[in-house]
Parts: structure tokens; sequence; C-alpha cells
């Protein structure tokens, strides 16, 4: 089922920059079953937790302005496949759509910090999609302290080690957290863009060299 949600417009209090034409950017969400990929869309959408988000898979369309850039956003909030995760669990279609990826774990699931880790291998590996594609893991549920069995420090370093950006939020308590994490993915799909223009700046030479260099060695 596909759902379009329209006209959803924030505006960030930015410095204006001078980037007037409208960006479009296609956001897949990924991680496994349960670990707040839902609410985190719906937080971002509408700013709003709702508790339960049923079983659709969906994609929003979703209108934003950053540093005075209008942003088309497509989010594409997949489902996490009732069998155990395979290489299949995320499809060519899927790489080849999104221009990033946001992989959710739950800071309380360590089997899903671990899907988490089998998703970024896959992704860095796919042919589907650039060597230095944009990724941001985000580690939820984070006011589940008591319930935590990731450490902070575990999911920041594998994220460095992977070239991808880290968060840990928890869309039931703030916005704040999730607007973020898909201002980061921004961030980092512009330099990825720009790398494939030839215009990219020291930062994201630095990482493409490495994410090249880190590929040739997993091959
Ligand atoms: N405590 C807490 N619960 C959360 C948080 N985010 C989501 N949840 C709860 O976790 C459950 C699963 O959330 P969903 O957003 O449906 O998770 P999902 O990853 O989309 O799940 P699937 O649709 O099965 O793939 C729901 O009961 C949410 O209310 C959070 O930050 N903190």
């Amino acid at each position: 089922m596909v759902v379009q949600v329209k006209n959803n417009s924030t505006h960030f209090s930015r410095a204006m920059d001078s980037m007037p034409q409208k960006l479009a950017a296609n956001i897949l969400l990924l991680g496994a079953e349960n670990v707040g990929k839902s609410a985190l869309t719906v937080r971002f959408l509408t700013r709003r937790f709702i508790g339960e988000y049923g079983d659709i898979e969906s994609i929003y369309s979703h209108n934003d302005k950053i540093d005075g850039q209008e942003i088309s956003f497509n989010i594409w909030d997949s489902l996490y496949p009732q069998s155990c995760f395979t290489p299949e669990s995320i499809t060519d279609k899927q790489l080849q759509w999104a221009d990033g990826v946001i992989l959710v774990y739950s800071i309380c699931d360590r089997s899903s910090f671990d899907v988490v880790r089998q998703q970024v291998q896959l992704i860095r590996q796919s042919r589907k999609m650039s060597v230095n594609a944009p990724i941001v893991i985000v580690g939820n549920k984070r006011d589940l302290q008591h319930q935590r069995t990731v450490s902070s420090e575990e999911g920041r370093l594998f994220a460095l080690s992977a070239d991808c950006g880290f968060f840990e939020i928890s869309a039931a308590e703030t916005y704040h957290g999730v607007l973020l994490v898909f201002h980061e993915l921004l961030v980092r799909i512009k330099e990825s863009r720009a790398i494939k223009k030839g215009v990219a700046g020291i930062k994201g030479i630095v990482r493409t060299v490495s994410a090249v260099f880190g590929k040739k060695r997993s091959e």
C-alpha cells in the first residue's frame, strides 16, 4: 500500500543560503521490526508520537525548507520481513530508488543492532548504490535506558568504522533528535551529489577515498 502525505511543511530558522532551486531526496528507512521506523517517520512528518502504527509499508511525500532551500522528501518506511533476515530483505528496487538510507535499531534490542550491521554491509557491497552512499544509523528508544543492551560507544564506533552518521534518539520523547537525523542525511546526500559532479569539498573527498579502500578490503 502506498500512502501519500502532502503539504507537510516545516521551516528551519537558519541563515539563508544561496541555493534557491528545489532539491528532491528519496530516503529509505530500514531496520528490524519493532525498532521504531514508523515512529521516526511519523515524528518527522507530523512532529507527533502516536504510539501504535500498524504494519503498513508506505512512501510519504513531505516538503520542507532547510537553510532557505526547498526540499522535497520522499520517505519509504519499509516493513521488515517476518521471516529471518536474508540478503534479499533489501531489494535492488529499494537501493536504486534511495538517495540515502536511515538504518534504525533499538538500544534495548541487541539483535536489531546485528541486523543494522548486516544491512550496512549489504548496502556497502551493493552495486545498486554508490560506494559512498549516504547512511545514518539511529539507535532509537533512548528513553528506555534501564533496558539498554547496546552501548552508545558501540553504536558510535560501528557507525564511524562504516562511514555512517550516528544518533541516539527517542522518537517517543522528542522531535528534535529526529530532525537532526534527517538533516544529517540530507547533508550527506548533498555531499555525495557534489562528489558525482566533481565539486566536492575536502570532507566529501576523504569520505569517498576511505569508502573505496574499505570496499576493496572487504572484497
Ligand atoms: N519507549 C519507546 N517506544 C518506542 C519508541 N519508538 C517507537 N516505540 C514503540 O515501539 C513499537 C514499534 O514501533 P514502530 O514504529 O511500529 O516500529 P517499526 O520499526 O516501524 O516496526 P515494523 O512495522 O514491525 O517494522 C511501538 O509500540 C512504538 O510505540 C521510542 O523512542 N521509545
